[in-house]
C-alpha cells in the first residue's frame, strides 16, 4: 500500500498545508494550502528538479507528494460531477428514458470533459490529457443543436462566459496520444453512461500518469451510497488515492480533507465467503464465464452488477471482494480512462489488479491497454486463487 517511497514520504501530516514535490520533467514545485480551490493561493517556487523524471525529493516532513495534483483533480471531479447531476435533473425524463434518447448523457459527457480540461489547463497548462470525448459531433451545422446545449451547460459553471470555439478547444485538449514518458492526465467524464441514464451508478474518473504509471486517481461517484449498509441513505462518494499514500473516501461535495477516511479492501480469505461484482452490460464482460469462475471458487452469493468504475470503488472499500471484467471479444482493447483511477485506488486500498492473465495493467502504451486483456481486481488474500480460477475457465483464450 505504501509502494516504494522513502519512509519520510509516507508520514504526511493530516493537515493540508504542505510541500508538493512533483516529478516529471519541468513540472513546477508548488505550495498548496486550504481545502478547496477557491481558497488556494498557488505560489510557484523554482526548485532544481532532477532531469531523471522519476526522482522524488524530500524537502521536509511536511512534504506531500503530488499534493497540488490531488487537490486540483478533486476540484475538477467535483465540478464535473455537479455538471452531470444538473443535467440528470434537467434533461433525463420519463420521456427520454422510454425513447432510449441518449442526448442527455451526451451533453453531460461533453460538458464534464470541457469543465475538467478547463480546470486542468488553469493549473497545469503544460499537461496533456487523454480524454474519452472529442468535439467531432459538435462541429458545423450538424452539431449546432448539441453544441449550443453544451455551451449553455458549461457557462453555468464558469466565472466568465466562454465562446463555443473555446469550449470545443477545451474538449479537444483530450486528444493526447498517451505513452511512456512525462506526465499526462486521463479522463472519463462519465463512465457508465448507461448507468447515468438509468439514475444508477456512474463515475467521473480522472487520473495522473507519470512515466507510464498511475500516480494519482480520483473517482466521483454521485449515486454511490456513502455507507454500504444504508443503500437508501446518503449518496455521493469521492475516492482519492496517491501513490504511496493510501486510498480515502469522503463525501462528494462534502467536508473536504477533514472528511476523508481511509478505505481498505476486504480481508476475506476464503473465496466461498466472497461477493463479486461485474458490469451490467453483457457486451462488456462475459456473465457466463464469471458464473463458471464463481462455481470454481465456491461462491454462492449472486454477483453485484453495477455500471462504471464504481466497481473498483466497491472492492476498494470492501463492499465486494472481487471485480471480474472478462473479455467478450479478443479484439477489444480496454481504454486507459476506464481503469486508471480505479487501478490506483485498488492498489492503495491494499487490493490487487491485473488482467485475466495476471499481468499488471500497462498504462504506458497509449490510449488503450493494448498489452492486456480484461481486468481482475480482488483483495490480496484471495487474488492468486481468483486468477487460477480465471485461467482455468478461460483456458488460454486471451
Ligand atoms: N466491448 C466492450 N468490452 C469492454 N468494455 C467496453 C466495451 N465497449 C465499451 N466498453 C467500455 O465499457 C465502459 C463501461 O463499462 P462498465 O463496466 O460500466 O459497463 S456497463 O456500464 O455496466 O455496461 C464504457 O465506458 P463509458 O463509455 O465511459 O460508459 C466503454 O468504454
Ligand atoms: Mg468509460
Ligand atoms: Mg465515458
Ligand atoms: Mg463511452
Amino acid at each position: 500500500m505504501t509502494g516504494n517511497l522513502p519512509a519520510a514520504m509516507r508520514c504526511c501530516t493530516a493537515t493540508f498545508q504542505r510541500w508538493a514535490v512533483l516529478s516529471g520533467g519541468n513540472r513546477a514545485v508548488s505550495r498548496a494550502s486550504g481545502s478547496s480551490l477557491a481558497c488556494f493561493s498557488w505560489k510557484h517556487i523554482n526548485i532544481d528538479t532532477d532531469s531523471n523524471q522519476s526522482t522524488f525529493r524530500t524537502y521536509s516532513t511536511q512534504l506531500a507528494y503530488f499534493g497540488k495534483e490531488r487537490a486540483v483533480a478533486i476540484e475538477a471531479v467535483e465540478c464535473a460531477s455537479r455538471v452531470c447531476q444538473a443535467v440528470f435533473k434537467r434533461l433525463v425524463t420519463e420521456e427520454t428514458l422510454t425513447k432510449k434518447d441518449k442526448s442527455p448523457v451526451t451533453v453531460a459527457d461533453f460538458g464534464a470533459q470541457a469543465v475538467v480540461n478547463l480546470i486542468l489547463e488553469k493549473h497545469f497548462p503544460d499537461d496533456p490529457v487523454v480524454g474519452e470525448e472529442d468535439s467531432k459531433d459538435l462541429q458545423g451545422e450538424e452539431g449546432r443543436v448539441l453544441r449550443e446545449k453544451v455551451v449553455d451547460l458549461v457557462n453555468t459553471v464558469t466565472e466568465q462566459p466562454l465562446s463555443s470555439d473555446e469550449i470545443l478547444r477545451l474538449i479537444d485538449r483530450g486528444q493526447y496520444a498517451g505513452g511512456p514518458k512525462g506526465s499526462h492526465w486521463t479522463l472519463d467524464p462519465i463512465d457508465g453512461t448507461k448507468g447515468f441514464l438509468r439514475g444508477e451508478q456512474f463515475a467521473v474518473c480522472l487520473a495522473l500518469i507519470v512515466d507510464g504509471k498511475v500516480r494519482v486517481g480520483v473517482l466521483g461517484c454521485p449515486n454511490l451510497p456513502y455507507e454500504l449498509d444504508k443503500p437508501d441513505g446518503e449518496r455521493g462518494v469521492l475516492m482519492v488515492a496517491v501513490e504511496g499514500q493510501g486510498a480515502f473516501q469522503r463525501r462528494l461535495h462534502g467536508g473536504g480533507r477533514a472528511d476523508e477516511v481511509p478505505i481498505h479492501a476486504s480481508k476475506v480469505a476464503d473465496t466461498k465467503d466472497a461477493t463479486f461484482c461485474e458490469s451490467v452490460e453483457a457486451a462488456h464482460t462475459s456473465h457466463g464465464d464469471s458464473a463458471n469462475i464463481a462455481k470454481l471458487l465456491n461462491i454462492t452469493r449472486p454477483s453485484v452488477r453495477m455500471d462504471s468504475q464504481c466497481k473498483y470503488a466497491a472492492v476498494a472499500r470492501g463492499d465486494a471482494d472481487i471485480y471480474l471484467r472478462l473479455p467478450q471479444k479478443a479484439a477489444y482493447e480496454e481504454k486507459i480512462w476506464d481503469h486508471a483511477a480505479g487501478n490506483i485506488i485498488i492498489h492503495e486500498s491494499g487490493g490487487r489488479v491485473t488482467d485475466v492473465n495476471g499481468k499488471p495493467l500497462d498504462f504506458s502504451i497509449g490510449r488503450t491497454l493494448s498489452a492486456n486483456k480484461g481486468v481482475i481486481a480482488a483483495n490480496a488474500n484471495i487474488f492468486d486463487t481468483v486468477i487460477d480460477a480465471v485461467q482455468t475457465t478461460l483456458a488460454g483464450k486471451f
